[in-house]
């Protein structure tokens, strides 16, 4: 529930990095400012289950985002090995079968499914042109709605949704949201941004932010200058 977490761990900081080399450097670097680490595609394919392990032994908590969607038993399957990294947090695709096959698979381990809406690197655009027939909106809502009968822990979505998903989903699942952009850094590839400011008072549970933190010339200020802008945005 949102009123129970620390506004510091509130920022999951996404190791983006080719290697274990850089990403532990990066900790050292990040130090006490940072207690929430997730490792995606990048990292997981050059040893970050290794890390993840390590990091969790370390009392920090992690996110393994691997987004799984494949036929219901291999998800499963997946999920529980996946569960035994020590990982708070793992990442499916909001479909039906993959979310309910994610939901058995973690069981009683602890790991934490949550299921992805909508990229943020998409907008309307971007969804027909996949073949979606529905508005972004309708679809967040349609997927957590549906994570929510499935028993899912949560969602990750962009900020612009989490109210109108918190009004769906309620207080008892996380609202994981990427798609971070502090005022003046530069966009990229997202499409559905906020501030982190303005996605905490949107109701955000979890903040990820990867490049405006890892490729900042001084990624520990930058952490810090989010965490401040969480904290203020909480009080
Ligand atoms: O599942 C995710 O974490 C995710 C979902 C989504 O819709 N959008 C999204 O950007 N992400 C991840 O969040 C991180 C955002 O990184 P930056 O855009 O560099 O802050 C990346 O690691 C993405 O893989």
């Amino acid at each position: 529930m949102p009123q129970l977490i620390a506004p510091k761990d509130r920022l999951i900081v996404s190791l983006d990095l080719p290697a274990l080399e850089p990403a532990e450097a990066m900790i050292a670097r990040l130090g006490d400012s940072v207690t929430f680490y997730k490792i995606g595609y990048q990292l997981v394919y050059a040893g970050g289950l290794s890390l993840a392990r390590k990091l969790s032994a370390a009392g920090k908590k992690v996110f393994i985002d691997v987004k799984l969607h494949d036929i219901g038993n291999t998800v499963m399957r997946g999920v529980e090995s996946l569960s035994t990294h020590g990982a708070t947090f793992v990442t499916v695709h909001a479909y039906p079968q993959t979310m309910q096959a994610a939901v058995e698979g973690r069981g009683n381990s602890g790991l934490q499914i949550l299921a992805v809406t909508v990229l943020t690197s998409y907008n309307e655009a971007d969804l027909q042109e996949a073949g979606y027939r529905h508005a972004i909106s309708d679809m967040v809502a349609i997927r957590a709605r549906q994570a929510k009968t499935l028993g899912v822990d949560g969602l990750v979505c962009s900020p612009e949704e989490v109210a109108a998903l918190r009004a769906i989903v309620g207080d008892q699942m996380s609202l994981v949201t990427p798609g971070i952009r502090p005022a003046g850094s530069s966009v990229g590839d997202q499409k559905r941004i906020m501030t982190p400011a303005r996605a905490i008072a949107a109701g955000a549970d979890y903040l990820v932010v990867g490049r405006p933190i890892v490729e900042a010339t001084d990624p520990k200020a930058a952490a810090d200058a989010i965490q401040a802008e969480i904290a203020q945005a909480l009080s």
